[in-house]
């Protein structure tokens, strides 16, 4: 449970960013520095996730974990990317340790976090992630460590948030991309399925197919049909419109067949999806005779520079992560609340999924307008 109860006084903080890396990261780091060098505390970051201090041998000597100043943070709130580093493989829970045959074994090597964190001198941690990151974050938490979790992942996925900074630039390239397909397509009188990240949800796909005026998404929270889509291609071909563009998300698939993997689950890393939108593609040629393409979208989602609302959402999570610490919290994840920043317990958000809600406004809105979902018109909601 969060606790508000007699906090000791801070001096250090460490703060660590962890899963696959999203634009804002560094207005997070840039605003936790700043808060806290406000309240006279010093800060320190931690190296691509904890890594820094569970392998500091692979980093120069004192370099996996550095000192945060103003100076150093200065102008980095507009960069992409993490100045720390980031890692989705090495729960320090579960970490993954070479072996002498080989293999690599999963390890419980929280321990020695915690004594590396007291060697450092660390009173508190600001853990910035998604809901792996966060997991992790909730259990140092129940070790006894002062932690204030912030929300980010680029798929929006994280439960007790209304939002999670990175997905508005991963929307804003995507949808960007979708522009550019529309006149390409147009011109070859083809369809361009679009795959795009975001894991078991599909807040990516729902957001840039809308804002890109896709004409079919497929999402993993409802199992798709592509007679439906090849039915919708057919129709605007009646219209004399010769060219559709299908967003799919990474995560989506048929109702009569399961998700696809580019990448198996490993130790320490989770499974990879991929390989969706080529299949589309492949199938819609079929079912259709047009010719079809698949562009894949991937890693440049995660690139570039943060937009204005990522750079504020991450800044005010940043700085509220701080006054959660100075108010004695710990165990909470700063969460955006309507037009507020809240603390939320982590035990109701770590490790859970947040998923498109099937009776959702923005759902309905694509129905609304028309967007294929894949779903044939006596199954649809
Ligand atoms: N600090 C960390 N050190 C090592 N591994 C981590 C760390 N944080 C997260 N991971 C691992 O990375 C994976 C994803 O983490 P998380 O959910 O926080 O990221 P994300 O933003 O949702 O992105 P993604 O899940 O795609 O990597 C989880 O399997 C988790 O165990
Ligand atoms: O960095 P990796 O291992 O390729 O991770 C890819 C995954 O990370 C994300 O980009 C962010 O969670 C997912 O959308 C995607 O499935
Ligand atoms: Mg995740």
């Amino acid at each position: 449970m969060p606790s508000s109860a007699a906090p000791l006084p801070i001096r250090r903080i460490a703060l660590t960013t962890g899963g696959g890396d999203a634009p804002g990261l560094n207005a997070v780091i840039c605003a936790v520095t700043r808060a806290a060098q406000r309240r006279g505390w010093t800060c320190v970051g931690i190296r691509d996730g904890y890594d820094g201090l569970l392998r500091p041998e692979r980093y120069r000597p004192g370099d996996g974990c550095i000192e945060l100043t103003s100076e150093r943070v200065e102008g980095i709130a507009a960069l992409g990317g993490t100045l720390l580093g980031s890692t989705n493989k090495g729960d320090p829970f579960a970490y993954p340790t070479a072996q002498a045959d080989g293999s690599a074994a999963l390890l419980d090597r929280s321990q020695d976090l915690l004594d590396a964190l007291a060697r450092e001198g660390i009173d508190a941690l600001v853990a910035v992630g998604g809901d792996g990151s966060l997991a992790i974050a909730h259990r140092l938490a129940q070790r006894g460590l002062r932690v204030v979790g912030v929300p980010k992942t680029i798929d929006n996925d994280l439960d007790g948030t209304v939002m999670t900074f990175g997905f508005d630039t991963a929307v804003g390239f995507a949808s960007e991309c979708i522009d550019r397909l529309h006149t390409t397509a147009a011109s070859h009188h083809r369809v361009i399925a679009v795959e795009v990240m975001g894991r078991y949800a599909g807040w990516i796909a729902l957001h840039a197919g809308l804002a890109g005026g896709a004409h079919a998404i497929l999402l993993p929270e409802l199992p798709f049909d592509l007679g439906a889509v090849a039915e919708l291609i057919a129709r605007r071909e009646a219209q004399g419109l010769a060219y559709s563009i299908v967003v799919v998300a990474e995560g989506a698939y048929p109702r009569d067949g399961s998700r696809l993997l580019c990448g198996p689950a490993e130790a320490g890393h989770a499974e990879r999806l991929g390989g969706m939108g080529e299949q589309v593609a492949q199938a819609l040629a079929r079912l259709t005779g047009k010719d079809a393409r698949c562009v894949v979208l991937g890693h440049l989602l995660r690139g570039g520079s943060p937009t204005a609302f990522d750079r504020v959402a991450a800044l005010r999570f940043g700085a509220a992560a701080v006054r959660a610490l100075e108010a004695g919290q710990s165990d909470v994840m700063v969460a955006l609340d309507g037009n507020d920043v809240h603390p939320v317990p982590l035990a109701e958000v770590a490790g859970r999924m947040k998923a498109v809600p099937l009776d959702g406004g923005t759902l309905a809105t694509a129905r609304d307008l028309g967007v294929c979902l894949g779903v044939s018109a006596a199954t649809a909601a």
